[in-house]
């Protein structure tokens, strides 16, 4: 018998599931490429992201990632669907998303100088519509900020679009003293979660990059 062979017959990645990425981030995009996954469509859940009377930071980002990942496996039956929701929480506030300028600027007047937690909800529903759901939770801690630094940092425009008004990945690393937990997290998606989920639900992005890369070197 080919063990291997029973083991994994999904290795060459042809058999896999269709994966639709719901979400228009393109830092969740870019997280995927990272561990080999280009989705085969991106479709965006567009919901209203209103946080509930009293809600906390993680129920948030949880509730937030099942509605993305429910609507849009509505829209794509057979399919394997991610959707996540990334949430800056400082104790049980839950800091808005940067729009414009004053919402970054007071989002980081507040940050500057102490301890926030990041929680992302990712969501995942498989071909056959069973459900997996995490959030996973990173800890950071801002150096103190003045107010001619965050002015700056404003008129880059870095922020926009981001929960908690700034971006671990860019300029605002500049701002991070220590960090706890997934840096992934941070950026929108927990990779060491996420690839455990996709792999439950049939995708295997280990196994993918390892035989795309058997078949190049047998080409
Ligand atoms: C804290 C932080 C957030 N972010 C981003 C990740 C998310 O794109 C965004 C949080 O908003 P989300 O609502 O999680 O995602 P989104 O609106 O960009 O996309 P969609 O709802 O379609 O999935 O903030 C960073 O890029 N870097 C950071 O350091």
């Amino acid at each position: 018998m080919n063990i291997r062979a029973a083991a994994s017959p999904d290795i060459s990645g042809k058999d896999r599931p269709r994966l639709i990425l719901a979400s228009g981030s393109p830092r969740r995009r870019e997280l995927l490429a990272q561990i080999g996954l280009v989705p085969d469509m991106i479709d965006p859940a567009d919901i209203d992201e209103t946080p509930l009377k009293d809600e906390l930071p993680p129920a948030h980002a949880t509730r937030l990632s099942r509605e993305k990942a429910a609507i849009v496996a509505a829209r794509h039956a057979g399919a394997v669907v991610l959707a996540a929701d990334t949430v800056v929480g400082l104790g049980r506030r839950i800091l808005p998303k940067a729009d414009d300028a004053d919402t970054a600027r007071r989002c980081l007047a507040l940050l500057q100088g102490r301890r926030h937690r990041v929680y992302t909800g990712v969501a995942l529903v498989g071909a056959d519509g069973r459900c997996w759901n995490r959030v996973v939770e990173s800890q950071v801690i801002f150096r103190t900020l003045s107010p001619a630094e965050i002015d700056q940092y404003i008129a880059t425009g870095d922020w926009k679009g981001k929960a908690g008004g700034y971006a671990i990945q860019g300029l605002a690393s500049l701002f991070v003293r220590q960090m706890g937990g997934s840096y992934s997290n941070v950026v929108g998606l927990p990779l060491t979660e996420v690839s455990g989920m996709l792999r439950a639900a049939g995708i295997d992005a280990l196994a993918l990059a390892a035989a795309a890369v058997r078949t190049s070197v047998a080409d």
